[in-house]
């Protein structure tokens, strides 16, 4: 077992079998729920690990084993134990941006650098998350909102926190770096993680359908990408995919993600309805239309989104679209019949949102 915990830098009464869920790490549809079970509520620091292993990222830029996996167990400690944004969804965003760095279109287009700093910004992007909306946040009057002045707070919190554990030398996993390197690693970090902010949805779309239209390709049709702006816009499109990936992944592992958002929106819904704040859409657990909120969501923007990456990236991401489109049917055609009036329980009332909902909803 001791061969094991240096090869998983965690330890587990399931060695085996862990190394086992762990082999499919470069496959979309890795079960994270598996690996959270696996490695022993472990599942950041075991993914994150084990896809800095498979980059040689430790090789490549002088990163002792050990400080890095103290840094992962401190940033997995400061995942908030909530429903849906906790440890688990860190994990399992870190890798999907794995797995979509790896399409053949992006064949050595990002540098080592860049390329460590989306797993990086992926596996830090939600730490510390609350379980409640930037805009609750704001509602409430929060400390968190009074010190990012109602600016994508909660995505400069996690950024806040991310940077700060890295202050200490014992889990300083960049201390090997150049002044320089740092210098870029972390302003891209930044951008990447701030562009997790829903309210930045439909800017980070338009601009990158107008990145689509004018795509430039090499001979073996891999992408061109000259200025940083360009660069970093990819990088933040993928973090965003990465970040809206549950409808694309296998039905039993989207439903399993579905009912974690749907207990953490409805926990706030609680709780405004207890401060008589109007309660936020999808979070009120007495009206609740789970199947409808799904239609809306994938119509209304998971689907746009992952529709412009697989032109983006043509065809390597068709499968992902075609697994997403099978989810979307799938949810269509399980909508609960609507009630009579005199029916109890969850009687539907989400109206699907015209476009103007949409934009109410700050996205
Ligand atoms: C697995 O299922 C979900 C996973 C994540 C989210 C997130 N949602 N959001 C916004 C909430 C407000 N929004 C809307 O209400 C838009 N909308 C409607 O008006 C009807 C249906 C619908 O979606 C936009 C997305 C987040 O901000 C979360 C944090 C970051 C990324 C996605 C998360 C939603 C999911 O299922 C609805
Ligand atoms: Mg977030
Ligand atoms: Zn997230």
């Amino acid at each position: 077992n001791l061969l094991k915990v240096s090869e998983l830098g965690i330890e587990t009464q399931y060695p085996q079998e862990l190394v086992d869920v762990l082999s499919r790490i470069n496959d979309w549809g890795l079960d994270t729920f598996k690996v959270e079970e696996l490695s022993d509520q472990r599942p950041l620091t075991a993914i994150t690990y084990r896809i800095f292993q498979e980059r040689d990222l430790c090789r490549i830029y002088s990163i002792d084993q050990s400080t890095l996996l103290k840094y992962l167990l401190m940033l997995e400690d400061h995942y908030q134990q909530v429903p849906y944004h906790n440890k688990a969804h860190g994990a399992d965003v870190c890798q999907s941006m794995h797995v979509l760095l790896n399409a053949s279109a992006l064949d050595g287009v990002f540098t080592d650098l860049e390329v460590m700093s989306a797993i990086f910004a992926s596996a830090v992007h939600d730490v510390d998350h609350p379980g409640v909306t930037n805009q609750f946040l704001i509602n409430t009057n929060s400390d968190l909102a009074i010190m990012y002045n109602d600016e994508s707070v909660l995505e400069n919190h996690h950024l806040a926190v991310a940077f700060k554990l890295l202050q200490s030398q014992e889990r300083n996993i960049f201390a090997n770096l150049t002044t320089k390197q740092m210098k870029t690693l972390r302003k891209m970090v930044i951008d990447m993680v701030l562009a997790t902010d829903m309210s930045k949805h439909m800017q980070l779309l338009a601009d990158l359908k107008t990145m689509v239209e004018s795509k430039k390709v090499t001979g073996n049709n891999i992408i061109m990408l000259e200025t940083y702006d360009d660069r970093i816009q990819v990088l933040q499109n993928m973090i965003h995919c990465a970040d809206l990936s549950n409808p694309t992944k296998p039905l039993d592992i989207y439903m399993r993600w579905i009912d974690r958002i749907m207990e953490e929106f409805w926990r706030q819904g609680d709780k405004e309805r207890d401060l008589r704040l109007e309660i936020s859409p999808m979070c009120d657990r007495r009206v609740a239309s789970v199947e409808k909120s799904q239609i809306g969501f994938i119509e209304f923007i998971v689907h746009p989104l992952w529709e412009t990456w697989a032109d983006l990236v043509y065809p390597d991401a068709n499968n992902i679209l075609e697994t997403l489109e099978q989810n979307r049917d799938w949810y269509q055609s399980h909508i609960e019949p609507e009630n009579g009036a005199f029916s109890s329980g969850s009687i539907t009332h989400d109206p699907l949102p015209n476009t103007d909902t949409i934009q109410a909803a700050n996205i």
